[in-house]
């Protein structure tokens, strides 16, 4: 494969961006896809890595350029692995404070120990629009949802996400921390080896 000098990130999310920026690092050029579009395409999938797959599509068309799409959320096991694909939606698409506020009313009554969940992380590049052959990475971050919200940092899920491995939620960790030890990082690390990158 041609080695991979630029790609634009298919991802409107501020926080993401920061993060797959910061993990890449200086290895390729990094464009936004918000200079192409601010167009958000449909999350018609019904998994992570079908929704990474058609954002990187799309991203990919509209820059004529290689695409990195991620597609992730929290699938919390007293749930059945709600919120899921749906975990930018959770509350009907009223942010993240608001979808902090539905989860914890949902696990209202649920203790401590039955409190799993993990972070999921799918990622997909393609080299072009048509790509018949993404490359595909998938990471996962397992933890439990808190009682309630703690830590400034991160976004998203991370004020609610217990970190059993630091014992904090995932908003007190150092960005550099969570970068290091995320779903998203962990997705990161294979697919810089499966781009010749690490
Ligand atoms: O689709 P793009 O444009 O990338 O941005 P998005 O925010 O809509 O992203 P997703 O569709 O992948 O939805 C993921 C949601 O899951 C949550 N999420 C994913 N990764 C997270 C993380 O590292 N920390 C906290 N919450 C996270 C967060 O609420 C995101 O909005
Ligand atoms: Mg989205």
């Amino acid at each position: 494969m041609k080695a991979l000098t630029e790609l634009v990130l298919a991802s409107h999310n501020a926080g993401k961006l920061k993060e797959l920026q910061a993990m890449l690092g200086d290895a390729v050029r990094v464009r936004s896809v918000a200079e192409f579009s601010t167009v958000e395409p449909e999350e018609t999938g019904l998994s992570f890595v079908e929704n990474a797959i058609l954002k990187a599509r799309h991203a990919a068309r509209i820059s004529g350029l290689p695409a990195l799409a991620d597609d992730s959320g929290l699938a919390v096991d007293a749930l059945g692995g709600a919120p899921g694909i749906y975990s930018a939606r959770y509350a009907g698409g009223l942010g993240d404070a608001a979808n902090n506020a539905k989860l914890l009313e949902a696990l209202r009554d649920v203790p401590d120990a039955e409190r799993g969940a993990q972070f999921v992380c799918a990622l997909a590049l393609v080299r072009h629009a048509d790509d018949p052959l993404p490359i595909l990475c998938e990471g996962l971050w397992h933890g439990r949802i808190l009682f309630e919200a703690r830590g400034a940092g991160g976004f998203g899920y991370d004020p609610l996400f217990w970190v059993p491995e630091c014992d904090c939620a995932s908003a007190e960790l150092p960005a550099a921390e969570k970068n290091r030890l995320s779903h998203r990082a962990r997705a990161m690390v294979q697919l810089k080896q499966r781009l010749g990158l690490a």
